[in-house]
């Protein structure tokens, strides 16, 4: 399966699943996360059932120190988070935010209202609806570190990742990993998260140079993967279903984990953080994706950012 071109970094044909493993000599490969926490409300019935920290950004440290707990434990930082909040932002002491602090705006911090329905945690209700009531600032090209990384995780949440932000990742980065999520949500007067179409944004021109692009089954008909994975691996998520990767010439079915689902919350971003570990530990992309799988499944188990055990990858 052959990633993207690296158009800022030049790779061996073949190298394909390698562009994120170590090169002999190099020191720790480092990550930049792109994406900020935000404050999510989760409503059943029309009642506020829990209030928690949110924000791609936060599942994704969740995961991918879960993955190297050796590194957490050093207190070493594999990898580093670029998010903004506000002076509101009310969860600054839980583990993400504390180990990789944010940037302070001015703005409120970002914060999505969840309303499920009472049926939401059955079989097959859609899982909820989503609603953006503050936006905090941009992330600018500007407020990315100014060195290179081996790979970047692309996970906004309410637009926060602009064009020329992502552009900037791509040259700073090996290779970089982009949640659509980040790309095509547009929000009504309300608030109300929907999506264009990703031909119609800035961030279509990008594609060819990033590596893989992930969405939920709700989000691949504005994404044309019938287009897009000409230009980069895809991957679409399908919650109990597992996901699927497309890429040009070829396409895969990578089976879930058993969950029971209480808060599908944080899912798509704990597989792509799942996926993004899976390929650093030198996987292939379908088994990195069943990585995923797993850190999606235990993702929907708990409310809010899970808690992952360090025993619970030791074979
Ligand atoms: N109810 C579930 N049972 C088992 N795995 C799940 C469940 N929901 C999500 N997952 C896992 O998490 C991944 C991402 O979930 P999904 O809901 O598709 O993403 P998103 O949050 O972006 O909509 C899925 O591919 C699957 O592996
Ligand atoms: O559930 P998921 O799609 O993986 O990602 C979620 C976002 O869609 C949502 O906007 C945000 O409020 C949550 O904290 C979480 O980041």
């Amino acid at each position: 399966m052959p990633l993207a071109a690296e158009p800022d970094d030049t790779h061996e044909e073949g190298e394909d699943q390698q562009l994120l493993l170590a090169k002999k000599g190099e020191p720790t490969l480092e990550g930049l996360v792109v994406g900020s926490y935000c404050h999510d409300v989760l409503i059943r019935g029309g009642r506020v059932v829990g209030e928690t920290l949110g924000g791609a950004a936060a599942f994704v440290s969740n995961v991918l120190d879960a993955a190297s707990p050796r590194e957490a434990e050093q207190g070493e930082a594999p990898f580093v988070v670029v998010s903004k909040v506000g002076r509101d932002f009310a969860y600054a002491s839980a583990p993400a935010p504390a180990r990789r602090p944010p940037l302070l705006c001015a703005s409120p911090t970002t914060s999505f209202h969840a309303q499920f329905s009472d049926a939401a945690a059955s079989a097959h209700a859609p899982d909820r609806e989503l609603r953006r009531v503050h936006a905090c600032d941009p992330i600018y090209p500007a407020d990315l570190p100014d060195r290179r990384f081996a790979y970047g995780l692309a996970v906004g949440v309410a637009g926060e990742v602009l064009p020329e932000t992502l552009e900037r990742m791509i040259r700073l980065c090996r290779a970089v990993l982009v949640d659509a999520q980040a790309l095509i949500r547009a929000f009504d007067g309300d608030g109300a998260v929907g999506h264009v179409a990703l031909e119609d944004t800035p961030y279509a021109r990008l594609l060819p140079r990033v590596a893989f692009l992930k969405a939920s089954s709700e989000e691949a008909p504005y994404v044309g993967v019938e287009t897009a994975r000409r230009r980069c691996c895809v991957i679409v998520t399908d919650g109990r279903d597992g996901c699927r990767l497309y890429w040009d010439g070829g396409e895969a079915r990578v089976a879930p984990f058993p969950a029971v689902q209480v808060d599908p919350t944080g899912a798509g971003d704990s597989f792509l953080a799942g996926f993004a570990a899976g390929l650093l530990w030198g996987l292939s992309a379908t088994d990195a994706a069943l990585l995923g799988n797993f850190f999606g499944a235990a993702a929907v188990s708990q409310v809010g950012v899970p808690t992952f055990h360090p025993k619970m990858l030791q074979g």
